[in-house]
Order: C-alpha cells, then structure tokens, then sequence
C-alpha cells in the first residue's frame, strides 16, 4: 500500500466558529494506482490533497506516505520525505521569470542535484512531457497544456513514488485536458507511479481512474473500482455525478417522448460493464420473450479498464412477459433499472 489516511480531520477555525473541512477520512491506495477524488466545490478535496504532503496539517489522524507517518515527521524529516510527492496545480504555479529547463531544474537545485547530472536529467524531463525544443522558452510563451507539461516535469524531477494533481486540467479546453490526462496515464504506466488526483469532472474520473471516492461535506460517501461504481452507483451524491456522463440532456427530452409514446410499454436502462457491452443481448430478448423490443438511446463509453454502456429500451408486450425479460436480463449481470411513468 502506498499511501493509508485513518481518522482524517481538519478543522479551521474562522469568525463564524469552526469549520471541519474534512470530517472523518479513512482511505487506502495502493502503490501504482490512478486515484481520482470528486467532489463539488466546499466539498473538501483540496483540503484532502493538501494533507498528503503536509501543506495542511490534519487535526487528528495519520497520515501514511511510502512507509512513512507524515503527522510524526519533524520539519528536515517531512523536507525529505516530501522529496517522494510531487504535486501539481490547476494555475501551474510556475517560475515566470525562469525558463522551461530553469523551471523543471528548480527542485532539483534545492535536492542539491549537480549541474551535470541536472541538465541530463531535465532534458529526460524535457522529453518525457513532450516539450521537445521548448526548454528555451518562458511560461508566457507557453500554451496552458504546454505549462501544465512543465508542471508535471517539475513535480517528476526528483523521482517521486506520488503525483497529487490539484484540479490540475480545470483550466484548459476539453481537448488540451484529454491530452493531459493520456499524459497522465502514460506516465502511471512507464513509472509505476501512483496518481491521486481531485477534480469535479466526472469525465477526468471517467477516462484514466482505476478508482475514485466520492467526497461530500468532509467525508468520503462512497468509494471503490471506477467500473464498480459506474454500474452501481449507491449515494445521491455518486448518481448525479454518474448522470454527467450517462445522461446529457437530450436523453432525458428522448426518455420523456418515449414515456409519452409508449404509455403501456415498459423504459428500461440498461448499464454494461466491461466485455458484457458487446453481447447480444438484445437480439436474445426478441427471440425468447414475446415482446417488441425499442431501442430509445445507447452510449458505449471509455474507461480506464474496459467500457461502459448504457442503452435505453421501451418493451412492449404483456406485463408478465416484461417481467419475465427483465428477470433474464437481471440473470445476465447486467443492471436494470425501471423507468416508471409518473
Ligand atoms: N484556510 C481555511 N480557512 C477556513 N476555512 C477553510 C479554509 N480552507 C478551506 N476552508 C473551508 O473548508 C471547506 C472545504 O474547502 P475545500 O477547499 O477543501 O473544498 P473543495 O472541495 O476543494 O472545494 P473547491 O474546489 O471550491 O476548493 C469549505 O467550506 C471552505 O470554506
């Protein structure tokens, strides 16, 4: 295990009284996983992430990073054992009067790294981000992926077991983020390194989590395996989080049309997970039920390990026979849920 948080507080205290940004957090990673937190704004994320370097010191609880008790380090020890957390930011946090190579060579300057071996390894850095022929250039002439590249050499350089990444794609387009994030997980690949990142996207989860927690008002609602918590989403919180990426607004107009269309037939959701979304389900439906088979809308989308559908049908026939269709296809491991008319 890489990283093991037990009984996590953090209270501040402000003018309003005392305000415990995160209330009670137990969580384990393990070494080499991509960890994703979500969460809406307030919902204590960045506090979270904060504590696993020790930016923020938890009220109560330990701290547990690589084999070592962070709340028990005094300050030379915790300089050395945050040698192993890099971390980066959603406004990139860079040196603006330092070039590229200036930038990625910082935290290697203070570990006391020797000029030689530095500039070998800032040009390995250089590389790995695909910033080829940028080293030259200032963060002004920088794109925002361009700098959220730098930010990643500079929190690689002195070889960290972790990456905390805070909101580290919220400030770019949709596209430099999906570029980011394949960065990421090529990065998670070739290195081994463990990710935790917070966010309150569900697509970042979406495309490279192998695992996520769910985070409302200080505490930790639900978490586990992405594909897991896709397909059975359990906490209020988790389902609206899910619905960004299942159900975009069209769906709901088609779902409303179709319950208006079909008042005597059934809507069903269907939701695949993994090798699952390719079998023919619907085709054994027709063939083995005497029912009509509509199909209202379907989405097969990518995740970290496998893929994930979601597919909306009307069934038509007597109730018997619906019901009997939807116990087969509950048989099939695939979830059912029953959209009622209203
Ligand atoms: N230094 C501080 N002093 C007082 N209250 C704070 C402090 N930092 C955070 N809080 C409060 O703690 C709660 C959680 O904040 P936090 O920033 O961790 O949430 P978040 O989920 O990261 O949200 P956001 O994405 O908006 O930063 C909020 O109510 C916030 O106002």
């Amino acid at each position: 295990m890489m990283i093991s948080l037990s009984g996590i507080r953090k209270v501040f205290q402000t003018k309003d009284g005392p305000v415990a940004a995160v209330n009670g957090i137990d969580l384990k990673i393990d070494e080499g996983e991509i960890y994703g937190i979500i969460g809406y704004s307030g919902a204590g994320k960045s506090t979270l992430i904060r504590m696993l370097n020790m930016l923020e010191r938890p009220t109560e609880g330990d701290v547990e990073v690589a084999g070592k008790n962070l709340s028990k380090l005094n300050q030379k020890e915790l300089r050395k054992a945050r040698q192993e957390i890099g971390m980066i930011f959603q406004h990139f946090n860079l040196l603006w009067s330092r070039t590229v190579r200036e930038n990625i060579a910082f935290p290697l300057e203070i570990a006391g790294v020797k000029k030689v071996e530095r500039d070998k390894r800032v040009n390995e850095l250089i590389e790995l981000v695909g910033l080829k022929g940028r080293g030259e250039s200032y963060p002004s002439q920088l794109s925002g992926g361009q700098k959220q590249r730098v930010g990643i050499a500079r929190a690689l350089a002195n070889n960290p077991k972790v990456l905390l990444c805070d909101e580290a794609t919220s400030a770019l387009d949709p596209k430099t983020t999906d570029s980011i994030l394949d960065l990421l997980v090529d990065i998670n690949e070739k290195l081994g390194l463990t990710i935790i990142l917070i966010t309150h996207e569900m697509h970042v989860i979406r495309k490279i989590c192998h695992k996520v927690a769910v985070m409302e008002a200080g505490q930790v609602v639900e978490n586990g395996p992405v594909r897991e918590v896709f397909r059975k989403p359990k906490a209020n919180m988790t389902k609206e989080f899910v619905k960004q990426i299942t159900e975009p607004e069209e769906t709901v107009d088609a779902i409303t049309q179709m319950l208006e269309d079909h008042p005597e037939g059934q809507i069903v959701q269907l939701t695949f997970v993994g090798e699952k979304a390719e079998r023919p389900l619907i085709t054994q439906l027709i063939r083995q039920f005497d029912i009509e088979v509509n199909i209202v809308q379907g989405k097969i989308t990518k995740i970290q390990e496998g893929s994930y559908g979601t597919l909306f049908v009307a069934l038509n026939g007597e109730p018997s026979e619906i019901d009997k269709a939807i116990t087969f296809i509950r048989n099939k491991e695939v979830e059912v849920e029953v959209i009622v008319h209203d």
